[in-house]
């Protein structure tokens, strides 16, 4: 990576700490938690990182998510996020957690909590980056079962900044999350959700007007929809589009054909992240290398986008 890319300071905003367990870490806390996994070795797991669509991601995903058990478990996923963004000068975190994804196996709601909420408190002691945790919801599982979670996450209000919606898109409409998300407005959360990924610029409306979301995470296929685009652009409401991943999930065939930069030049406000950087291939610094490499970004360009990033912060 360009060392002016690395040195440009930077915010996350679209990243699903589950997302980002390496397969070492995923092997090493199968060997502390004594779980049997079905890879081989580390090189077979990573090998099985190929997928047609955003559900064979989701599959593995959630397989591997098995491995996080305890609060130190979860300590040490974020911790080692945390790392990765100090060595990119990703100065300001807004990770996504799936509490669903953990408690459905019966893992406590606080453990999950306050592994995460404690790297990142050392993270901005130790490190120097600021953060605003996002709770994400299920949208794969009813909204009763979000309405669940977030009654669980109560207690720890503080905790968060926002709630956000996310896993398979197609068939699951923001719209039959309106009422859990009013509810998590209501107790003055931010809002945001997953729209327009593989899913249509309809859901990009609906998570707009219906879940009154504040960013609309991905939103690639808001450029279908000319008045959806004038909109997002009138509203300058930001996109956390993911280079990486719409590559691998299918989104676009290769990054050659990613709109991104276009949506740029267009006044649309974009950012560049990672979301699930250890099946991806990479974090926010290789995301940014990738729009160089094969879309010609340029220095300015990038400037641009890294102050997007700092300006669509929510905390
Ligand atoms: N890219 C993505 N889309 C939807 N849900 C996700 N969960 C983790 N990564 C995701
Ligand atoms: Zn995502």
């Amino acid at each position: 990576m360009p060392e002016w890319l690395n040195a440009l300071p930077k915010a996350e905003l679209h990243l699903h700490l589950e997302g980002s367990l390496e397969p070492e870490l995923l092997f090493a806390l199968a060997e502390r938690n004594q779980i049997a996994l079905p890879w081989a070795d580390v090189e077979t797991l990573r090998a099985a990182y190929a997928f047609n669509n955003l559900q064979e991601f989701l599959d593995l995903y959630y397989a591997g998510a098995n491995v996080l058990r305890t609060e130190q478990d979860f300590y040490d996923l974020t911790w080692a996020y945390l790392q990765r963004c100090k060595a990119q000068n990703v100065i300001h975190v807004e990770p996504f957690f799936d509490p669903q994804t953990h408690t459905d196996r019966g893992i406590p709601f606080e453990v999950v909590l306050r592994g995460i909420q404690q790297a990142l408190l050392d993270g901005e002691k130790q490190l120097g980056i600021s953060h605003g945790l996002i709770l994400s919801f299920l949208r794969h599982l009813p909204e009763e079962e979000a309405f669940k979670t977030l009654e669980q996450a109560m207690p720890f209000r503080d905790a968060f900044i926002g709630v956000g919606l996310d896993s398979s898109e197609k068939g699951f409409p923001p719209r039959l999350f309106e009422r859990v998300f009013a509810k998590a407005r209501s107790e003055g959360l931010h809002a945001v959700a997953h729209a327009g990924e593989e899913g249509p610029p309809e859901y990009i409306w609906e998570a707009l007007d219906l879940l009154k979301i504040k960013r609309i995470d991905h939103g690639v296929r808001a450029i279908e929809d000319e008045r959806l685009m004038q909109r997002i652009i009138d509203e300058q409401i930001p996109l956390t589009v993911c280079p990486l991943s719409n590559i691998k999930l299918c989104v676009f065939e290769h990054m050659g054909q990613h709109n991104i930069l276009e949506m740029l030049e267009r006044g649309v406000k974009v950012t560049v992240n990672s979301d699930d950087p250890a099946y991806f291939g990479g974090y926010v610094g290789e995301n940014f290398a990738a729009l160089h490499e094969h879309l010609g970004m340029t220095e300015a360009q990038a400037k641009r986008l890294a102050q997007n990033s700092l300006d669509a912060r929510l905390a």
